[in-house]
């Protein structure tokens, strides 16, 4: 495989301490952040909400995860279809997977933590539920950036009130292959509406798809994570932010985790703001169910190549 080209994705600086909405450097990035999400669908966020320490305790719980018993992660089953307990299937052989749905929320994560440890775990759900709350807080930010852009605020404050986080504690084993590269995550679009990710260690794994077709590795610092839209968001925007395809390549001889926390609607129809519909932009999405949708795209019965383009095949014009 030829070597990729170095991170081509826009780098946009969260930690800037008065990023107060209607201040000018809210106004300078959320121009950065529109222009990156209709570019790439995606952006590298540097952000210091998540502290070294929380970044090191989040994947402390990830590892307690990982290392309990099979009898245990079995009982990790959600109410989003396809997103429990999964461990290294036919088509992604080194991936194994657990998540938590409600992820922002103590009774999401306490309940998770039941079901895992019948005694509970607090540390646990301390580190977790900061980490997952400081990632839905940055995402609740970029969001409320790209409504403001677009006019469309207040479709976006409803979208929020039915907004749920799921967590995803995400392995990719050591293929114990010198030189040679092993896909850990097929080439995907996320289900989801927004998606940010951090990864444990510095370095490579994950790559996203340009426009123009190259693949591009992902730099992550512990101080850094990645946004990304997901095919609701694509939707929603009536198509003007695209969801990236994305893949994890790996290229150490070790064990990969990474932590994946995605938005999506629940109980609300998602439905294309009308400010976004002109003769230039007309509408390309029903009004659509979000968990009707992962419902729709977990049905192993629907055709292969129509799942490409899943969200369009679902509600698309
Ligand atoms: O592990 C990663 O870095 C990304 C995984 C991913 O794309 C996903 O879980 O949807
Ligand atoms: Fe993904």
């Amino acid at each position: 495989m030829a070597s990729l080209p170095q991170c081509k994705l826009p780098v946009i600086d969260f930690s800037v301490k008065n990023l107060n909405p209607g201040s000018d450097s809210w106004t300078k990035t959320r121009g950065e952040v529109t222009r990156a999400l209709e570019q790439y669908g995606c952006f590298i966020a540097s952000y210091d909400q998540v502290s070294q320490e929380l970044h090191d305790a989040a994947f402390v719980a990830s590892q307690a995860v990982h290392n309990l018993p099979v009898e245990a992660k079995v009982r990790n089953t959600l109410d989003a279809q396809g997103y429990g307990f999964v461990a290294q299937p036919a088509n992604m052989p080194l991936y194994v997977r657990l998540s938590i749905e409600n992820a922002t929320t103590a009774q999401g994560v306490e309940g998770f933590a039941k079901l895992m440890w019948p005694n509970g775990n607090d540390t646990f759900c301390e580190s977790v539920l900061a980490f997952t709350k400081a990632l839905a807080e940055l995402e609740q930010m970029v969001m409320r950036m790209v409504a403001k852009s677009y006019g469309i605020e207040k479709h976006y404050e409803r979208l929020l009130g039915s907004t749920t986080c799921i967590l995803k504690f995400n392995k990719c084993v050591n293929p114990n292959q010198e030189n040679e590269k092993k896909l850990g995550v097929i080439p995907h679009r996320d289900k989801s509406f927004m998606t940010v990710i951090q990864q444990q260690e510095e370095g490579k794994g994950l790559e996203v798809q340009t426009k123009d077709g190259e693949w591009t590795q992902v730099h992550l610092s512990p101080s850094s994570c990645i946004v990304m839209a997901g095919d609701a968001c694509m939707a929603w925007s009536n198509g003007r932010i695209e969801a990236p395809y994305h893949r994890v390549i790996m290229q150490q001889n070790k064990d990969r985790y990474s932590l994946v926390l995605s938005s999506f609607i629940k109980d609300l129809k998602i439905e294309v703001p009308q400010e976004l519909v002109d003769k230039d932009h007309p509408l390309q999405f029903k009004a659509f169910d979000h968990y009707d949708y992962i419902q729709y795209v977990s049905d192993t019965t629907v055709e292969g190549n129509r799942m490409k383009g899943a969200i369009s095949s679902y509600c698309g014009i």
